[in-house]
């Protein structure tokens, strides 16, 4: 399987490539030249597969450049950290059901690919005997997830950038606790499009992307991507192995990364399988108003009860878009360069086409909160607030088929917003339970390209 540009500037490579390339060098995102598919032979062939087993069987229709063995070894190393022995366990909930991704040690679904990226890059690492400094933005999750999937890992330094006072309290604890000599954390004075920009922009800069060998740990990376598309055929066959031939999904959706993967895993399965993506926003809903109104435009980002969510650039809105516009890559790259300068693209026109794709639903502050409380009254159960915005548009936009909802983080994590609700706060999991006594570290800088480059050239690794 080779690997190709959005914007179509890059020859061909290969998956491992495309891993240590992070951004495509001409500022696309990396896609595999085709979307593999497998027939109805293949899937019953999976109907028995563990979690390990089937991420393997699934990560080899895209790599073709690691040794079957080691991905085996890399896969079961990943999933090692995980508390639960499913790995992503899936709880029926009333009418939902409910795929629980929160059980690798930073607490969110993000480190269902963390753990494999960092694994796959101190593999090609022992390979090449070289090095490489990671720069990454987040909004909360991926910061700690990365960190964790790289912390004290030989030949890395990671540096993440998040959104000063904007993540929960928990959230900066996660990462700024974690004192390895490999790890800095940078907050930012600005949101995480801020973030996200900078790190963009420096991946940009081919020569010191070359000269620090820069690597991605963001959605940039294609591998995330990946490794998120397994957790979607996982809970399809264990519902199909109960009698459901057809189901929806409902994502809570920020950086459309996961909503991408879960697009790959629909062309992935044998048609029908997955019947509709439901595509939930925050407040900060460009992603419904194109999805509802062909509307992509900006406007300022809003801090909300679910803040991983606070998001309005959405990174992988462009791999979507490659498909949109017919694998035309000339297209999508005057389209990012309209986007960039005027903030804002119209796509009225293919409202049909994207229908076929995406319902989608924008989930207000209320709402969100009152889901977190009718879910616990009901049943008990206690969801964090980004799953609540995805359990509230599958509640309202729920049909006939089975709605699969992805919990994508554990409650403890928004400890304000589940008090807001319910009116305590969660117990803190082990995890969790003495980060406020620990050591912290942090750099506090503006969101300034320059700074944020000279900090990293004090702090990295060289040849
Ligand atoms: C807990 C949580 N839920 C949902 C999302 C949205 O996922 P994505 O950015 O892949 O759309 C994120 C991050 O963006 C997150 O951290
Ligand atoms: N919600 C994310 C935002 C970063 O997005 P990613 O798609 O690059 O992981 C976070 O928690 O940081």
């Amino acid at each position: 399987m080779r690997y190709i540009s959005t914007r179509g500037g890059i020859e061909p490579i290969s998956f491992k490539q495309a891993v240590m390339m992070g951004l495509a060098r001409d500022g696309g995102l990396l896609l595999p030249e085709r979307l593999p598919s497998i027939d109805r032979t293949k899937l019953e062939s999976w109907r028995n597969l563990p979690y390990q087993y089937l991420a393997r069987e699934v990560l080899e229709l895209f790599i073709d450049d690691i040794d079957r063995l080691d991905l085996e070894v890399l896969v079961e190393n990943s999933y090692a950290s995980f508390r639960h022995p499913q790995v992503t366990p899936i709880r029926k909930v009333g009418d939902l059901f409910i795929l629980e991704l929160f059980h690798g040690p930073t607490l969110a679904f993000k480190d269902v690919a963390l753990q494999l990226l960092g694994n796959l890059f101190e593999y090609q690492l022992k390979e090449s005997g070289s090095f490489m400094n990671i720069i990454g933005a987040t909004s909360g999750d991926t910061g700690s997830a990365a960190i964790y999937g790289v912390r004290g890992k030989k030949g890395i330094n990671i540096f993440i950038l998040h959104p000063h006072g904007r993540t929960s309290r928990i959230q900066a604890l996660q990462m700024t606790t974690v004192l390895d000599e490999n790890v800095f954390n940078i907050a930012i004075r600005g949101t995480f499009d801020d973030g996200q920009a900078i790190v963009k922009e420096l991946f940009g800069d081919l020569e010191f992307k070359d000269q620090y060998h820069l690597g991605a740990i963001n959605s940039i990376n294609w591998a995330r991507v990946l490794a998120q598309v397994v957790y979607y055929v996982y809970a399809y066959i264990k519902l199909w192995r109960n009698g459901m031939d057809s189901v929806d999904f409902s994502v809570p959706t920020g950086n459309f990364g996961d909503i991408f993967a879960g697009y790959v895993a629909k062309h992935l399965l044998p048609e029908g399988c997955i019947n509709r993506l439901i595509l939930a926003t925050n407040e900060n809903d460009i992603l419904s108003r194109f999805v509802n109104q062909g509307d992509y435009s900006k406007s300022t980002v809003r801090p909300t009860f679910s803040p991983s969510m606070d998001i309005q650039i959405a990174s992988n809105f462009e791999r979507y878009l490659y498909y949109l516009r017919g694998e035309d890559p000339e297209q999508v790259r005057r389209d990012m360069e309209t986007f960039a300068r005027d903030g804002r693209l119209d796509f009225s026109g293919l409202r049909d086409q994207v229908a076929r794709d995406f319902v989608s639903r924008r989930v207000s502050e209320e709402e969100t909160i009152e889901t977190i409380a009718d879910v616990h009254r009901e049943h008990g159960y206690l969801l964090d607030p980004h799953t609540a915005v995805g359990v509230r548009a599958a509640r309202e936009l729920g049909g006939e088929r089975p709605v699969v909802c992805l919990a994508t983080a554990h409650p403890a994590k928004f400890g304000d917003a589940v008090k807001k609700a319910i009116g305590t706060e969660p117990e803190l999991p082990p995890p969790l339970a003495d980060l406020e006594s620990r050591e912290s570290r942090c750099e506090i800088l503006d969101a300034d390209t320059e700074k944020v480059r000279n900090f990293i050239r004090e702090h990295a690794l060289r040849g």
